[in-house]
């Protein structure tokens, strides 16, 4: 049988900030509430955790907030109009290749994503030597690359990831904090859920936890300490990137004495 085509694609609105709003979700009408009015604000060029125990909802919030679920009351207010979303398994029974799937994804999302922005991100996530394979013949780490290079891709202002870290090698897994700091930096909103504990190299500002479909939040506190750091002078500017990349502060750069 031919394998379908489906893209992971979420509606556009042009709002500005992101709140939930006494939000309930139920599956069906005998259902029990998975989420009983749930309220949050998602500040922009922050970072939330959604965290939880299995079957706690988190899927479901994040699906909400993604827009790919609608809820049964209440409402999200303010989504941006990009929107990447990371869904747990990314869905990889579809003909294309790598680079048919991508370049589609921006053509969906109103891009025109050319060879050499697709190489790019090809390249820093490993992919490029997948580039021609059909998504249906990659292993299963792989297609969750692809998986993040498709809502990165359209440089998103919300980023949610569902339990981001299945599957992914170990480079991945160092350069995804590096990834949600870049899209913090530019004033992105990131929602990510975890139920296994590897939140803490992304550093959320804020945890939201989840239990008997209510939500608690918290901000999460972070010591803060001061390292001085000795660099070539023709590498100062992209050691400020990365460490601005990576959520840090840069105080100040002086020449060394
Ligand atoms: N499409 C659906 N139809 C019916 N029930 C669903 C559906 N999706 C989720 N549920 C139910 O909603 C509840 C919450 O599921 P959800 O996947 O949101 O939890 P989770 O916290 O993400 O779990 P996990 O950590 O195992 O991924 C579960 O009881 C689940 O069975």
């Amino acid at each position: 049988m031919r394998p379908t085509a489906s893209f992971v694609c979420v509606p556009s609105l042009t709002v500005t900030g992101l709140a939930l709003q006494n939000v309930s979700v139920r599956f069906g009408r005998r259902d029990p509430w998975v989420l009983t009015g749930v309220n949050g604000v998602l500040p922009r060029g922050t970072v939330t955790a959604v965290t939880g125990r299995n079957g706690a909802g988190k899927t479901t919030l994040l699906r909400v907030l993604a827009g790919v679920l609608a809820p049964s009351r209440g409402e999200v207010v303010g989504r941006p109009a990009i929107v990447g979303w990371v869904p747990e398994r990314f869905p990889a029974e579809q003909s294309w290749t790598t680079r048919q799937y991508l370049t589609n994804v921006g053509r969906v999302r109103g891009r025109t994503l050319g060879a050499a922005v697709i190489d790019a991100w090809a390249e820093r996530l490993h992919l490029t030597p997948f580039l021609d394979t059909r998504l249906t013949e990659l292993s299963k780490g792989t297609a969750q690359k692809v998986g993040l290079v498709q809502a990165l891709v359209v440089r998103p202002d919300l980023l949610v990831l569902d339990e981001p870290w299945e599957g992914l090698d170990a480079a991945t897994r160092t350069e995804l904090p590096v990834l949600v700091r870049e899209v913090t930096a530019a004033g992105g909103v990131v929602v990510v859920s975890d139920h296994r504990g590897e939140l803490a190299g992304l550093r959320p500002d804020a945890e939201w936890c989840l239990a008997d479909g209510r939500l608690t939040a918290r901000a999460t506190s972070r010591e803060a300490q001061v390292i001085e750091v000795v660099v070539d002078a023709e590498e100062v500017a992209a050691v400020v990137a990365w460490l601005r990349a990576g959520g840090h502060v840069v105080r100040s750069v002086e020449a060394a004495r």
